[in-house]
């Protein structure tokens, strides 16, 4: 696949959204063919399983299923989107991919990493994206920002202290693979995080 595959992380309310236009609009401006999608979700059916994931009504979900449905939308979003899109040198920027499942299912819901990693080597191959942008900042920060919101989906119902072991197993990964992984840090002014956004994707054009 010849395409750019990047992947856009970060716990709740750290600005992925406010974030996300930007990227498109600096990459369109420079040229290149972009495909914006998100997870869980990313195709008709991966919507509905997100609805399912996200609704705060469906308290009795287990981790197992939760994990698997995680795994269901991404084989579908793969398959219809994310590969097709690729194999036509676009430029495929996901609000959030499989890092995600590390963070929540792995480090917030105590899933063993090597279930993910078997999971992940089965759904994905060996597709891995090629920039992971992770927006970070204190959780208490963010959780102030995302509070601002409507009513809470079934993961910001979840605890300080879950949100804590999401953003050191994002933290640790982007220690692991320096290569792939660019942490922005997403506490000061938008234009600030937008200046090293653009300081990142500068060196891939
Ligand atoms: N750098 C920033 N400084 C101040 N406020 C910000 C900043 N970035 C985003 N915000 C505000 O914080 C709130 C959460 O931002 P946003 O919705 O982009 O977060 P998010 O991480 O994408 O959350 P979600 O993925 O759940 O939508 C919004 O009200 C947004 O306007
Ligand atoms: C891909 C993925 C997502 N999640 C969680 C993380 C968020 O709380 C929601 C998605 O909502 P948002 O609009 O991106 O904030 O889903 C997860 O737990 N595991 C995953 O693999």
């Amino acid at each position: 696949m010849s395409g750019y595959f990047i992947t856009v992380e970060g716990g709740e309310g750290v600005g992925k959204s406010s974030n996300l236009g930007f990227i498109e609009s600096w990459l369109r401006e420079a040229g290149k063919d972009v495909v914006m999608t998100r997870e869980p979700g990313g195709t008709a059916l991966g919507e509905k399983i997100r609805e399912l994931l996200l609704d705060a009504g469906q308290n009795n979900m287990m981790v197992d299923t939760e994990l698997l449905l995680m795994f269901a939308a991404r084989a579908q979003h793969l398959e219809e989107v994310i590969k097709p899109a690729l194999a036509e040198d676009r430029w495929v920027v996901c609000d959030r991919f499989t890092d995600a499942t590390y963070a929540y299912q792995g480090g917030g819901r105590g899933v063993d990493f090597q279930r993910i990693a078997q999971l992940e080597q089965w759904a994905q191959g060996n597709l891995r994206p090629d920039l992971t942008l992770l927006l970070d900042m204190p959780v208490q920060q963010g959780l102030q920002r995302a509070g601002r919101r409507s009513a809470p989906d079934r993961f910001e119902r979840e605890q300080q202290h879950f949100f804590e072991r999401v953003r050191e197993t994002y933290l640790i990964r982007a220690r692991q693979e320096p290569g792939r992984f660019r942490v922005i840090d997403a506490a000061p002014a938008l234009e600030q995080v937008q200046q090293q956004i653009t300081a990142v994707l500068s060196v891939l054009i």
